[in-house]
This record gives C-alpha cells, structure tokens and sequence, in this order.
C-alpha cells in the first residue's frame, strides 16, 4: 500500500511517512493508492470482534507491512486502554431505528480521541524507529487540540503547538488545551476564526524552509492517519446492527468533513453502507454545494456547536480526487478558484457521484436547541449540540427499514452553557476530569499572522535543526 497525494506532484509515500509527513508537499492531502476490500464472508466473520481487535483487522491492510504486526497489536491496544467504556465506541438506540455511536468516552470525550490516542502512538513508533524528533502543529476549533493535547503530552519526540480561535471555544474546551503542565505542549490563542489557524498550519507546511527546518508534522485530519483510525467504528456499528446482511445509513455532524470521509473509506472498502448524510450547523457550505454544485466560502458564524464552525472543509478534497475519478489536475483547478476566488464550480458528473453516495442538511441554532431538548424528552438521552445537529438532520430523512447510525462526537458536559440553555439540565463533566476547571491555564495569544506564528515554533521546538 502506498500514498498518494490528491494534487498528484508529491511525492509517493509509504505508511510510516505519510504518518509522518501530514500534508503533502504539494498541498495536497494524501490517501490509499486502492482501497483495501473486505468480502462479506471477510465482514461477517468481524462479528464479535472486540473494538481492538477489530481495529487491527480493518487497519492492518494500511500499513503495507511497514509496522510490524505485534507492535500495531500493542500501539492498538494501548490507544483504546484509555477510553473509559469497555466497548470503546458504544451503540445506544435512542428512537425507533435510530442509534447513537457514542465517540466521546475517550480522555478529552470527543470523538478526536479515537484517532488520536492511536496516531500519538504510531508517530511516535515510527520516530523512535528513525531516531527522530518532530514539530507538531495542529489547528482546532475546539476538540482536536484537547485530544492532540492528551495524546502527545509529555513525549520526548515530539513538541506539539495547538492553534486556537482565541474567544470561540467552550471554557471547557480552552482548559483542556490550557492547564497541561507538559513541557511539550504550547497552546497558541489566535485572533481569528478556524479557518484561519487552519490556513496558518497549512501555509507553515507550505513553507518549504520552515518545515524541514523545524522537521514538521501535522496531526488534523489532513493526516490521513487520523482518518483511516475513525473507519474501524463505522464497522463496528454496523457488525452490531447486522453487516454484512443489512445495509445501514450514517448522519455525520460535519466540519472538516474528516469523520464522513471515513465512513465512504469503509463503503469502498465493503461495508454495507446505504445512505452517508452530511450534517452541518449555520455554517452550511456542505449541505448548499450538494445542493446546488457550487462551494462558495461565505462569513463564518459563531454558534452553539463551535466545533463545526467552519467554511474550508479541508477533508471535501479528498472527495473531490474520488469524484473526479482521481484526477490530480481536476482537483488543482478547484483548489486555486478556492484560493483565488473563495468558490468553484463542480462538473456535472462529478457532482452526480458525489450526490449518488451523500445526502445533506443544515440544522440551525433554533433546531439544535428543540432536538436537544426533544431528544430529552421523548428518549431520556441527552445530547451534544454536535450530536443534536446530526439528530435534527438524522430524524427527517431516515427512512423507515433502514437502521440510521447518528455519530455522538462530543460529551454534553464539553458545552454545558449551551445544553443548559436548551433543556434545562446542566451536564456534569465525569469526577476524573473534576479538576478541570480550576487548574492554572497557561497559553499565548498571537495574531493570525504566519511569521509570528512561525518564528514563535522556531524559538520553542526542540526538532530545529
Ligand atoms: C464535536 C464535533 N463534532 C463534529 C465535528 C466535525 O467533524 P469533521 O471535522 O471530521 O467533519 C467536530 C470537529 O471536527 C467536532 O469536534
Ligand atoms: N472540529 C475540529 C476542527 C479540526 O478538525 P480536524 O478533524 O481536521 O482535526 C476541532 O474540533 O478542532
């Protein structure tokens, strides 16, 4: 197995660098060269799997016998040692044919935890197998740092810097940035949105000079680790409800569009997979280019599901690569009317496969708090408002025979204000985490602006060469 990059002129990598490497040389992001496939005799023999153990078997194919079997074995069980469910990512039913994948029993309880405790794990196997170290950087806007944060801290290979929108996160989602006491870990507040921390990590990997001298790595979902990591529960969720003898559809509350993407590996990869539904808050570029054909940045806006806040779906491109029929040129004509003009145009066959896979919808503000709340009442289950924009979504187009799949990607106790606001109950973070909110935080503002950024990763990483 080897990777190549969607922009097509970086180089062909093997696992163990594409982990390593984050976004391609070209700007672009890597994925499989093939699909690995399970037959269904293959699916139907996972049934019963542990979640580790099931792990190994979906993702053992990636590795293109570059980690050696035991030690993926080890790296596996190691990572989901940390989640605090015995069956790792739980299935709840919470209305008739509907189900909850609950995602967010890891460390930081976010659905980032699943691939992160395993990519944390990986890099740094393949770092000490090269004697190595590496520059972290990674943008969020709200989940992935916690996650990258407690995954990475306090490993001597790495040092890891986290780009935060300053004032547009969750107070718990802040401290879970702020208050380690790792030396490792930098926790960077930027005057900015999302898309701009974003845009900053990509312009330092773009940055040719910059990234070998400080030996950079990324660890968003550009990272076609983190990607393929979060296949394995689209498979055990489906071995519980009957794969491979009974198709199931999934509702994806979606951002960066790196959970979805996962879930059309797993279809190419044999899972019976009928319906991907892609759920977006206000900011609704997803749902309007399905629509209409067209990706069209617009303002962002500020709402009660902050993690999704977001206009470039970094992971859209990896879709576009498969809808093009992997076309690298396709793909860079579309990217630079992204850059030069915020938009592009999709061509008409192209948009066809993507319609033919996925569905979309937007959940406003108002919708999110009513499910939250409805939710709560109809089934005692109370909800994230990530989680209750996919329910929203999940709820108007299931269809009756088919088990629909919503992904729980965050903990209520992660956005108390807002579950407060819409139902009345205010969720408790688990007692392991009671000291969250009052431990010291330590982190820096910085502009949104590459040569400060920069400059302040050059003058804290322990990797410049
Ligand atoms: C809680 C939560 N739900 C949903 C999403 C969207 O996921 P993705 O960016 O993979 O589309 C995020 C952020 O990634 C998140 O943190
Ligand atoms: N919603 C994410 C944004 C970054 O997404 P990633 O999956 O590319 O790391 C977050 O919570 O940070």
């Amino acid at each position: 197995m080897q990777y190549v990059s969607t922009r097509g002129e970086a180089p062909v990598l093997g696992f163990s660098d594409a982990v390593l490497a984050g976004l391609a040389r070209d700007g672009g992001l890597y994925v499989p060269d093939s699909w690995p496939q399970f037959s269904a005799a293959e699916i139907r023999a996972m049934r019963g799997l542990a979640y580790p153990d099931l792990a190994i078997r979906v993702l053992s194919p990636f590795l293109g016998g570059e980690i050696a079997m035991p030690v993926f074995e080890r790296l596996v069980r190691e990572a989901y040692a940390t989640f605090r469910h015995e069956a790792v990512c739980p299935l709840v039913q919470t209305g008739s044919n509907i189900f909850v994948l609950e995602l967010f029993h890891g460390p930081t309880l976010a659905f980032k935890d699943v691939a992160m405790q395993l990519l944390a794990r990986l890099m740094d196997h393949v770092l000490a197998e090269r004697d190595q170290r590496a520059t972290i950087v990674g943008a969020t806007s709200g989940d992935t740092g916690g996650a990258a944060i407690d995954a990475f801290a306090g490993r001597n290979r790495t040092d890891i810097f986290v780009l935060f929108p300053h004032g547009r996160v969750s107070p718990v989602q802040q401290r879970q940035m702020t208050t380690s006491i790792a030396a490792n870990v930098h926790a960077l507040a930027v005057e900015g949105n999302f898309d701009d921390c974003q845009g900053l990590v990509k312009d330092m990997f773009n940055d040719h000079g910059f990234r070998d001298r400080v030996s950079l790595s990324g660890v968003n979902s550009i990272n076609w680790a983190r990607i393929m990591a979060q296949i394995v529960y689209y498979f055990s969720s489906a071995l519980s409800l009957g794969a491979p003898d009974r198709p199931v559809s999934f509702t994806v509350p979606t951002g960066n569009f790196g959970d979805i993407f996962a879930g059309y590996a797993a279809k190419k990869m044999g899972l019976p997979i009928e319906r991907l539904i892609i759920a977006t808050n206000d900011n609704d570029i997803l749902a309007r280019t399905l629509s209409s054909g067209e990706y069209r940045t617009k303002d962002v806006f500020s709402t009660t599901s902050p993690s999704m806040d977001i206009q470039v779906s970094s992971n859209f491109e990896r879709l576009l690569f498969e809808a093009a029929n992997r076309n690298a040129s396709t793909v860079q004509r579309y990217m630079s009317g992204l850059r030069q003009s915020g938009a592009f145009t999709i061509e008409a066959d192209e948009i066809a496969r993507i319609r033919s896979e996925f569905d979309a919808a937007r959940s406003t503000m108002d919708e999110v708090a009513a499910t939250i709340r409805s939710t709560l009442a109809a089934s005692d289950y109370l909800l994230d408002p990530h989680t209750a924009a996919a329910m929203h979504v999940a709820i108007a187009k299931a269809a009756s025979a088919v088990p629909m799949v919503v992904l729980g990607t965050a903990h209520p106790a992660k956005f108390p204000a807002a579950v407060e606001a819409a139902s009345g109950v205010s969720p408790a973070l688990p007692a392991w985490l009671g000291g969250l909110m009052s431990a010291e935080e330590k982190y820096t503002v910085l502009p949104s602006d590459l040569k400060m950024v920069e400059d302040y990763v050059s003058r804290h990483t322990r990797a410049a060469s």
